[in-house]
């Protein structure tokens, strides 16, 4: 077995390439985890070529990637390289070099062939970073031992590097295809997982195959021709997929090789057995994690047994971890995460394909893309000056509406008026079970008036207008190792031996390293007032979130207006000239059930992938940002999850700032969930900071895994026409002073109660007054306005009380009476004012600006 190695430029990595003996490839797929820092182990379930290749300590997993090129047989991956010095050669039985001479010592003599990795020194030198593209430029220098194939790219190391590369690769005895890994398959729903537990589970497939992957084509994007052929490969695969992905009843103990000693097939059969036992004891208690979790760890360690004491026969020990591996993933265990924060259940196949593949987008974004400023083509409003009547005040000194103490409006339309952080509340989400309750839809994402702002910082000297984009794969890489050091495979991995912790300086390094990262957020947030995260949710999870996802969609509704002077009270509106978008809200109860049913219909869900990805922004934000920042020092919780879907057609979100009134909400965090997201599709969130020296637009488009944070009181931001349908989840964190004192006036309300016919009948001349006056708009003439009085004196007062909070003024008398001495030119003026506000009909043009 040959390979290469080259140092890229920028510390960016080694890229590998190892030259696999010609014939293995037949049906291979590829499986990645980064274990530790020092085992990458590459799988090929259920077919030929099973890998463990042992990085170097210093290997950092940000970059722990690996293609597999099926067409010219080569395995390629990618490992950063550091500058400083390795760890001292570790000498205790947690360090690589143990897990190596374990895996060398395996019984046996499990076939491998080591080639000579380049030496470190090899790969180190002082010559500049040079890029040798389609081969060698003039005075590159190669490391010896290395080979570069023709028409790669290889690089000149910029500075030393004692990590380099040092790989093994081994190659175990082909194992039969299926007989390996059968048995994968979906958790019953509601079973119950801990966090990063496990999904369903179908192995990944380099040749396109996404049968089992609960993904629709639409949901993979577009084709290739190549992969058009691959595809329709895998299409003929999937009846094999059926098969593996069956549920298993206890797995057949695996066939005895013929060259492995009785004994130890019959020990590696016990174990495989046992961990049948574990399995079935997993399906049956399925309602329980951790029963299953115990049943498969049980079943984990004495296949460990059974394989450790097969010590004649390297082949059944395999077989065993096989097998056992197999009862784990009967307890609805994948067998080995990618390590990139997902890689865990079924719904990859297109990311293997995609990263691992022989694919031009096989490397991960590196967050090239850089924030531009389109040209400041809206600026941003300049509230008119309030009316000598005072309707609809555009400044809120005070913050909250004095007048709310003073007179009731409307509680939550649904719910019990209970706090429920700006999300759902339990009885709206009861309500989305029941068969004829929709799901509730609220958005507590718009208010109407306009901000009182506190005087920005201007941005900092020596800061670019644009807060660069921050790439954050790192994390995500992070917290899929969190999330398979919880793994059952990664107990089995451990118990086989396989798995080595990484050493003391390897955690510090990550521990540093995800500091740093985590306070070049917590700067840019606090300069720009925004920041965008590239990466950090990775995409396998978007996939499987957006797989998710797709059950709910009969369950989403049209997003609305949030008209109130609070987020916990006030009416909604449904205007999708101002909001296009649908929405879904989910809080921890909808989260984690079963089933949603609508219309006498039941769909199962289950949302594992999403509780994930949630908790990783959670994490985020809370353990990286609140204790960054002074301002996000009082954050206690988040609003339940929002998602939302612009289903393309120009649908829109128009500018408003989330946080007008201090209701409490302090940071909005939008995760984006679009995977392939083309510039031309628009749908960007447009920003409009107000830093002084900051640019005074933003465009950051939508891709997948990017996260954009901004202060919900401060940046006004609007969703440009989207050509496609466009998802995104938005949570709002609050800050708990805030949040109280907000929740404290609304529940003061008296009276805080309002039919639904109050609400429609508020909602309905709402609707008149902001339409296009050439439609059914009311007219600004002295006509239109006398009508509109008449129209709001006859509201029932319910109604009249909702309108007065809505537009700010003190009481039903006072509209009623504002509404009687309207002049058109004060309803000409309170209607541009509402426009500017971002209600209204707006036309868009299709977005030329730049974009992300
Ligand atoms: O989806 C986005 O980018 C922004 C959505 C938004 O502004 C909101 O829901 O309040
Ligand atoms: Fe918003």
């Amino acid at each position: 077995m040959e390979f290469s190695a080259v140092l890229k430029p920028d510390g960016d990595g080694v890229e590998v390439e190892v030259q696999l003996p010609p014939g293995v490839l037949a049906a291979v797929d590829v499986l990645v985890d980064v274990l530790g820092d020092d085992i990458l182990v590459v799988q090929s379930p259920g077919c030929d070529q099973p890998l463990q290749v042992r990085l170097p300590v210093a290997v950092d997993p940000e970059t722990g990637r690996v293609r597999f090129k099926r067409a010219t047989g080569k395995l390629t991956f990618t490992a950063a390289a550091r500058a400083t010095a390795p760890d001292p050669p570790a000498t205790d039985a947690s360090s690589p070099a143990a897990a190596l001479s374990h895996l060398e010592s395996t019984p046996a003599n499990i076939p491998f062939t080591t080639s000579s990795p380049p030496h470190a020194d090899s790969l180190s030198g002082a010559a500049p970073c040079t890029e040798l593209a389609g081969g060698e430029a003039p005075g590159a220098t190669k490391a010896p031992g290395t080979s570069s194939p023709a028409g790669t790219t290889a690089f000149i190391p910029e500075r030393p590097t004692a990590a380099a590369v040092d790989v093994v690769v081994y190659d175990t005895p082909i194992t039969p295809a299926r007989a390996s890994f059968p048995g994968f398959s979906a958790p019953p729903p509601g079973s119950g997982h801990e966090r990063g537990g496990a999904p369903a589970v179908v192995p990944g497939r380099c040749d396109g195959g996404a049968s089992g992957m609960g993904l629709t084509r639409e949901d993979q994007g577009p084709l290739s021709r190549e992969d058009e052929a691959s595809a329709s490969k895998g299409t003929a695969r999937a009846a094999e997929d059926e098969q593996v992905s069956a549920p298993a009843p206890a797995p057949a103990p695996a066939p005895a090789p013929a060259t492995t000693a009785a004994a130890g097939a019959a020990t590696a059969a016990t174990g495989a057995a046992t961990a049948a036992t574990g399995a079935a004891t997993a399906a049956t208690g399925a309602a329980t994690a951790a029963t299953g979790a115990a049943a498969a760890a049980t079943g984990a360690a004495t296949a460990a047994t059974g394989a450790a004491t097969a010590a004649t026969g390297a082949a059944a020990a395999a077989t065993g971890a096989a097998t056992a591996a197999t009862g784990a993933a009967a307890a609805a265990v994948y067998p080995i995460s990618n390590g990139y924060g997902d890689g865990e259940d079924g719904n990859d196949a297109k990311l293997y394909r995609d990263f691992y593949c022989d694919s031009p987008s096989v490397m991960l974004p590196s967050c090239t893309t850089t924030l531009t400023a389109p040209p400041p083509q809206i600026p941003p409003p300049t509230p008119p000056p309030s009316p000598p009547n005072g309707w609809c005040k555009s400044t809120n000194p005070g913050g909250v509406n004095p007048t709310l103490v003073q007179e009731p409006v409307c509680s939550r339309s649904l719910g019990d008026g209970s706090d429920n952080g700006g999300g759902v509340n339990a009885a709206r989400v009861a309500a989305a079970f029941e068969p004829t309750g929709g799901t509730s839809s609220r958005d507590a994402g718009f208010s109407f008036t306009a901000p009182e702002l506190p005087s920005p910082a201007p941005l900092p000297s020596g800061l670019p207008p644009i807060a660069p984009p921050i790439d954050c794969r790192y994390l995500a890489v992070a917290n899929g190792l969190r999330v398979s050091a919880h793994s059952y495979t990664a107990l089995l991995a451990e118990a086989m031996g396989m798995r080595q912790r990484s050493s003391a300086a390897a955690e510090r390094r990550k521990t540093d390293k995800v500091n740093e990262i985590l306070q070049k957020v917590a700067d840019t947030l606090d300069a720009y007032g925004y920041a965008v995260l590239d990466n950090y949710i990775a995409d396998a999870a978007i996939k499987g979130s957006r797989a998710e996802l797709r059950v709910m969609e009969p369950h989403y509704s049209p997003g609305m207006i949030w008209v109130g002077k609070e987020a916990e009270t006030g009416a909604q509106i449904s205007v999708s000239s101002v909001r296009g978008d649908i929405v879904l809200w989910l809080d921890d109860q909808a989260l984690n059930a079963t089933a949603f049913v609508k219309d006498g219909v039941r769909r199962e869900c289950s949302f594992l992938q999403l509780q994930q990805m949630l908790a990783d922004v959670d994490e985020l934000v809370f353990e990286g940002l609140r204790p960054r920042l002074s301002y996000l020092a009082g954050l206690h919780r988040r609003s339940d999850a929002m998602m939302a879907v612009y289903p393309g057609k120009g649908a829109r979100f128009a500018k408003h700032v989330d946080n007008t009134t201090m209701d409490g909400r302090r940071l909005t965090v939008l995760t984006y969930l679009n995977p392939d997201w083309q510039e031309k599709q628009g749908g960007a969130l447009r920003l409009f900071p107000i830093r002084k020296g900051a640019a005074p637009v933003v465009d950051v488009l939508p891709v997948a895994g990017r996260v954009a944070l901004f202060l919900s009181a401060e940046v006004a931001h609007e969703v440009m026409p989207a050509y496609a349908p466009r998802h995104a989840v938005t949570l709002w964190y609050f800050d708990a002073g805030e949040h109280a004192a907000a929740l404290t006036a609304a529940k003061v309300m008296p009276g805080a109660s309002c039919k639904p016919t109050a609400q429609a009948a508020a909602t309905a001349l709402l609707r008149d007054l902001l339409a296009d006056e050439a439609s059914s708009g009311i007219r600004a003439t002295p006509e239109g306005c006398k009508e509109l009085g008449t129209r709001v004196a006859a509201l029932e007062l319910g109604a009249q009380q909702l309108l007065a909070a809505v537009l700010g003024l003190p009481s039903a008398t006072s509209l009623t009476e504002t509404m009687r001495n309207l002049t058109p030119e004060s309803l000409r003026m309170r209607r541009e004012e509402l426009r500017n506000m971002g209600l209204g009909t707006q036309h868009h043009a299709p977005d030329t600006s730049s974009h992300v």
